[in-house]
């Protein structure tokens, strides 16, 4: 454990303290950071959220959140209460001026002026501009605050540039970390470690030695307690425009000068402004768009999403789409990316398909080389080879699997998305957060997809749930001889 460093003491503030995000995700990865002996004990959590709770009240649904989200071996009552020593609470409707203001303005004023403070906004996107004026207002926003961003950021350009200037009035970029949790996964970091420590895969890191690229993340959820989101939102604004884009560019950008945050993000945004746009006219021939019907997913029989709803809805819970990036690098190389709630099984993954041998000297082609970057499950690295087939006298081949397993020491679990990038921003290191610029070449790319869709110009397919997904997808790649690796179970 000795690898993981402490940070310096901090102020965490997070509206919408009593949201699920709050209670799934980020009260756990805190705990696991505390677990982990990063966090100082001089350091405070102040949660903020309308539901009139005192302290007591609040810590005991914190303490509910851990047992109920975190695996039991790692919950030691000691840790626990050191941990919910930490927390405080603060009544206050973030959108409006208010007393409250006051009570969270004298818990900061416990600590030194000078101590870091995040303040993170885990509620609803278009509170965002109100509770950055409000910071403002009363003179919480000191030189060491940062604020962090939860997606989505928009639900287009409009509407991103809307909350991007409300909050960019108040905090400078440079103080700003829009999160990206895919950017905390283990394989999606080691993306440029993959490609840039190994002269063995940069020198084969282009259209000469690349067929394709897929890039996919599909889910056995449904859309749970989270309809209403995700009715206005769907699987494109949901995965495709952040998380998978991110993905793409972490593969297809040029190698940065370093690892500071604005070398790799001058290198990712290169690679959005570089995406051929798909218009009315092609987005019919590139995209796929599906909704899922009823099925079964892990033995169980599930409503499609209609039948979820309640109500007629034309947002689809699947989206594939054949991106092209214009560069040299990427001349006439496919990527792929694909999305599904309500999948068969749940996988992020990336697969990159190269060239096969040109030989002629085995008879038939060598299979094509095949390296699987595995985000989840089962972190790590597959690379398909062609050798000799030991059982047989005569020389044919066959393939053989090359498989590094990403694990921790001592097979610890990889810590959570969260837990890195939380600890990110108190650090002040913005390398796993996105820019204002990638998100608007991100909606740039995205938007006149969602415009063809919401003008009819690809028909609306279905899926049956627990499916691979609709027919369509399949043949988005036929075209080009072309199949989606499906992961073993
Ligand atoms: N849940 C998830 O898995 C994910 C969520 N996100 C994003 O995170 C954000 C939060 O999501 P989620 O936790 O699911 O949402 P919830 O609806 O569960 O929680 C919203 C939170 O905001 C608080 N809130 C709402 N209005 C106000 C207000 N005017 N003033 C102060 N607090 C307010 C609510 O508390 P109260 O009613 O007490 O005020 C609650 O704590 C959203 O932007 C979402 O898109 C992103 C990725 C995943
Ligand atoms: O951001 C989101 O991501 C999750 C999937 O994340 P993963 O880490 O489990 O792959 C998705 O379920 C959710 O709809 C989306 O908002």
């Amino acid at each position: 454990m000795e690898h993981f460093q402490q940070v310096e003491p901090f102020d965490y503030v997070i509206f919408g303290a009593t949201g699920d995000l709050t209670m799934r995700k980020l009260l756990p990865a805190l705990y696991n950071r505390l677990r982990m002996g990063q966090i100082p004990d001089d350091a405070c959590i102040i949660g903020a959220a309308r539901t009139e709770l005192d302290r007591e009240a609040y810590v005991a649904r914190a303490r509910d959140a851990l047992q109920r989200f975190l695996p039991s071996d790692i919950l030691s009552p000691g840790l626990v209460e050191r941990f919910l020593a930490r927390l405080d609470y603060v009544t206050l409707d973030s959108s409006h001026e208010g007393p409250q203001w006051e009570t969270l303005k004298s818990l900061l004023a416990k600590a030194q002026p000078d101590r870091v403070r995040v303040y993170y906004f885990a509620t609803a996107p278009q509170l965002y501009g109100g509770i950055s004026e409000n910071l403002h207002r009363y003179g919480l926003i000191t030189p060491n605050s940062r604020v962090v961003l939860e997606k989505p950021i928009g639900t287009d350009m409009a509407t991103a540039t809307a909350i991007n200037d409300g909050v960019g009035q108040y905090f400078p970029e440079k103080q700003i970390y829009r999160i990206d949790h895919y950017l905390g996964k283990e394989t999606v970091q080691n993306i440029l470690a993959l490609r840039f420590a190994n002269p063995l895969m940069n020198a084969a890191w282009s259209a000469e030695h690349i067929e394709s690229v897929q890039i996919t993340a599909v889910e056995t959820v449904g859309v749970e307690g989270r309809a209403a989101y995700y009715d206005t939102s769907g699987a494109l604004r949901d995965m495709i425009q952040n998380h998978l884009l991110q993905v793409l560019c972490l593969v297809a950008m040029e190698a940065p000068d370093s690892l500071e945050a604005d070398a790799v993000r001058n290198a990712k945004l290169a690679v959005l402004n570089a995406l051929r746009p798909i218009t009315d006219a092609t987005a019919a021939t590139e995209t796929v768009r599906a909704q899922y019907t009823a099925g079964v997913v892990d033995g169980e029989n599930v409503p499609g999403y209609l039948e979820e709803l309640g109500k007629p809805s034309t947002t689809e819970t699947y989206a594939a789409v054949r991106a092209w990036v214009d560069t040299p690098r990427w001349k006439n190389v496919p990527f792929y990316i694909r999305t599904a709630k309500r999948s068969g099984r749940k996988v992020s993954e990336i697969v990159i398909t190269f060239r096969p041998a040109a030989t002629t000297m085995f008879g038939a082609t060598p299979a094509s080389n095949r390296l699987v970057l595995r985000v989840q499950p089962n972190e790590g690295v597959e690379l398909r080879l062609n050798v000799k087939n030991p059982a047989l006298d005569v020389y044919n081949l066959h393939t053989a699997d090359l498989d590094a397993k990403i694990r921790m020491e001592g097979g610890m679990p990889f810590p959570d998305s969260y837990e890195r990038l939380l600890l990110d921003a108190v650090r002040g290191d913005p390398v796993l957060f996105i820019r204002r610029d990638e998100v608007e070449a991100a909606w740039r790319w995205a938007e006149p997809i969602l415009d063809a869709w919401k003008h009819d110009k690809v028909p609306m397919q279905t899926y049956s749930a627990g499916s691979y997904g609709p027919e369509q997808a399949t043949r988005l790649l036929a075209g080009h001889g072309d199949i989606w690796h499906e992961a073993a179970e």
